[in-house]
């Protein structure tokens, strides 16, 4: 009888998940701006004809688009007849979700049977919330744990704080998952979270931050979706909320920040994967963070983890204007990614995301720099690609590795160049 039902919950499960069987991944080089803004009219169709993993940006820059088997014929009869030049980066996404799900399904038996947790695997939700307690628990000289409100769907948003005293020290805002698909970001995110206390009082420059500012890290920024990454869809990116007279599903929490809101880069249509929602924070998982850094009114820094592309950026997003210190954030993002290829060899482009990338409203960066915190990042982790959103978990320790680097870098900056 057990079995039966351990194995009606395996189907289920898998039953559950989207199927991404012959779906493909199309590097398309655009030579030209109509080249891009034929790209660009794909985007928010019902049904969805593609979905892209590295937006329509600039003609330098490749576009990358997931196309749903069915869609397939269609779209490269599109590109052809535009005379846009295209590859196939993935020629079959399930094969590659196939594998991650192997992955993760040998490394939680084996965490089973060790009662470890292992830091070169992907988790769910409830894994990452327990890992939490235990670990606020094993540090809490250093670390607490702090709900800052709740999703839509009523899951807990959780902050884990780093302090060796004082009271309202100047402080690090350091967010990871707010596109839910981005799962480096999450497990970096949690690696990094267990760097901090191993390197303290070991590492000079770290111990110098902490015995001066407290860091403030949310390592599930868009809790819903991370949740829905596992149950139904991989690649979902937006939240979950759902409003009445509105038939798609979710708001781009990068894209609801009350900053630029509603500009060019953000989109006022429900089913586009950035889509700004109704109003600036309308979104409960935005709101949660502006009422905490807003009411501590201490944060002297603000790093937003993303992937992917493999780059560091600075705002604005929404406008092409430098903002005041930008040579101070150009040479800083400079510094910042080479300690990183230092690390592995990795290359990272920087620069503002308005001429890095593409124009984004609402972002969250532009916001934190607009309320006072001069610095304001956002990463891009890895890779450039090859796989995408589905990096492989052999890849997060050295990616987090790396990212470590850049991150001390900022935060030594910050700590260097008190305001
Ligand atoms: C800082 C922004 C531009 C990040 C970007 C996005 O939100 O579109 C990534 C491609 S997810
Ligand atoms: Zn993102």
């Amino acid at each position: 009888r057990w079995t039966l039902l351990v194995f009606s919950f395996m189907l289920a499960a898998a039953l559950g998940q989207m199927n991404f069987t012959g779906d493909q991944v199309l590097r398309v080089l655009a030579k030209d701006e109509k080249q891009l803004s034929l790209l660009r009219d794909l985007e928010g169709l019902k049904p969805q004809k593609v979905d892209f993993w590295r937006a329509p940006a600039r003609p330098s820059l490749p576009v990358d688009m997931r196309v749903p088997f069915s869609e397939l014929k269609d779209i490269k009869a599109y590109l052809e007849s535009h005379g846009l030049a295209y590859s196939i980066m993935i020629k079959d996404i399930q094969v590659l979700l196939d594998e991650e799900r192997e992955a993760m399904a040998k490394s939680r038996r084996l965490e089973r049977s060790t009662s470890s947790f292992s830091y070169s695997s992907y988790h769910t939700l409830e894994e990452i919330y327990s890992w939490i307690d235990n670990f606020v628990t094993e540090h809490s000289d250093m670390v607490s744990k702090i709900q800052i409100g709740s999703s839509f769907e009523n899951r807990s948003i959780l902050v884990l704080k780093f302090s060796t005293g004082g009271s309202r020290r100047p402080a690090i805002w350091i967010d990871a998952g707010i596109h839910s698909r981005e799962w480096i970001t999450h497990a970096t995110g949690i690696w990094t979270a267990k760097k901090i206390v191993s390197e303290y009082g070991k590492d000079p420059v770290l111990t110098d931050i902490l015995k001066a500012m407290d860091i403030f890290i949310e390592l599930v920024t868009n809790p819903d979706g991370f949740a829905f990454t596992h149950s139904m869809n991989r690649l979902w990116r937006k939240n979950k909320s759902t409003r009445p007279g509105i038939f798609c599903i979710g708001v781009d929490l990068n894209r609801n920040w009350k900053s630029g809101f509603g500009g060019n880069g953000s989109n006022a249509n429900p089913c586009s994967e950035t889509y700004h929602g109704p109003s600036p924070q309308s979104e409960p998982e935005v709101a949660a963070i502006v009422d905490f850094i807003t009411t501590h009114g201490n944060f002297k820094a603000l790093i937003s983890i993303h992937s992917y592309s493999q780059m560091l950026m600075y705002p604005y997003g929404k406008s092409l204007e430098p903002v005041s210190n930008e040579k101070e954030l150009y040479y800083l993002a400079k510094d910042a990614v080479k300690a990183l290829h230092e690390v592995h060899g990795i290359h990272y482009i920087f620069g503002s995301i308005s001429t890095t990338l593409y124009l984004a409203s609402g972002i969250t960066i532009d916001w934190a720099y607009d309320s006072g915190i001069k610095y304001a990042f956002s990463f891009e982790l890895r890779d450039t690609g090859q796989y995408g959103f589905l990096l492989p978990a052999t890849q997060i320790i050295p990616t987090a590795q790396e990212t470590w680097m850049a991150i001390l870098t900022i935060m030594e900056h910050t700590l260097k160049h008190p305001y």
